[in-house]
């Protein structure tokens, strides 16, 4: 496996008049893991699939390697994108798309797939098409982990999953990802439940990248204050409070912005503990729709 790195410059993709994705610049760095995090329809998986050169954009240049991935044979190999693909007419089994791999993908781990299909509970012999919807997502998982390729591109594979296999899904990112350190890219809007993988977001919001950074400096534009209500109260006045929980009185109160030094041991002086913000909880701050933050708050108070 080579190791290559991903640069987006100044990227828009217009569908007709619309444009989907608007002067988009980010680079990705070998051995991490991205999520790439945004509400539906912001531009996930046309971002994704200007990556895999599924597409061309309408401005700007990719460079993966350092070369123009578009019908490029030195690159493409090296490029692995599973998303949510429809198999109603498949009647290949699992198998058959395994060996299948495993002649035209250089980097293609036939005995691991098996070794994963056994772990997803995967059929192998079955027509594609006659397996379950989850079991299409596991399938689509595990070409994704097999295929050891520079970058690897999981387009919303696990939504089909239910929960115990993707958190099954998500314990071999991890151990896959410290075997064989690669790009991983991860979109998704579970966020709570994918957030811990992350070394770095990228947050698109109706085609806009508004957030691009390493995920404890990303969480760390927020914070919780935790204490005794009244002093939270006061601590956080003139803050912008995103949500408030309370039990008895005690009060968690979910800030935006950064808690300084001098506010930090003011904290500590009055006994209100102060954590890290859920990047969920920023997510859910940063692509507010202007007019539904109160309903979207008032969701999030549990
Ligand atoms: N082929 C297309 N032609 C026209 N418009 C499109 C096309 N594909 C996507 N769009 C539009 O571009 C925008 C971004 O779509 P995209 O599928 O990239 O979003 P997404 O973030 O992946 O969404 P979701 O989370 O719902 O899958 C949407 O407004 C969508 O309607």
């Amino acid at each position: 496996m080579m190791n290559l790195d991903v640069v987006f410059s100044g990227i828009s993709l217009k569908y007709g008049d619309f444009e989907a994705l608007k002067d988009i610049s980010f680079s990705l760095m070998p051995g991490k893991i991205y999520g790439l995090v945004g509400r539906n329809g912001a531009g996930k998986t046309s971002l994704l699939s200007l990556m895999a050169s599924f597409r061309t954009p309408s401005q700007g240049f990719i460079k993966i390697g350092g070369e123009e991935p578009f019908e490029n044979s030195r690159v493409m190999p090296q490029v692995s994108f599973v998303y949510d693909s429809d198999y109603s007419v498949e009647e290949w089994s699992a198998m058959g798309y395994f060996e299948f791999a495993q002649l035209y993908r250089p980097d293609f781990d036939l005995e691991y797939a098996k070794k994963l299909a056994k772990r997803f509970k995967l059929p192998l012999d079955k027509p594609i098409n006659k397996l379950s919807k989850g079991m299409q997502s596991s399938l689509n998982a595990i070409l994704g982990l097999a295929n050891r390729s520079a970058l690897t591109i999981f387009d919303e594979v696990y939504l089909g999953m239910d929960a115990p296999t993707r958190e099954q899904f998500y314990n071999e990112v991890i151990e896959e990802q410290s075997r064989n350190p690669r790009i991983m890219i991860l979109s998704t809007h579970l966020v709570s439940e994918m957030e811990y993988l992350f070394d770095h977001v990228l947050i698109l919001d109706k085609g806009s990248l508004i957030v691009d950074g390493p995920y404890d400096e990303v969480v760390s534009r927020g914070a919780s204050i935790t204490g005794n209500e009244v002093k939270v109260d006061r601590f956080v006045k003139g803050m912008n409070v995103l949500r408030t929980q309370k039990l008895g009185n005690t009060k968690s109160a979910t800030v935006y912005g950064e808690i300084d030094e001098k506010e930090r041991m003011e904290a500590q002086k009055q006994g209100l503990e102060i954590g890290s913000v859920s990047l969920q909880d920023l997510f859910i701050y940063l692509t507010k729709e202007e007019d539904s933050y109160e309903s979207t708050n008032q969701l999030h108070k549990r």
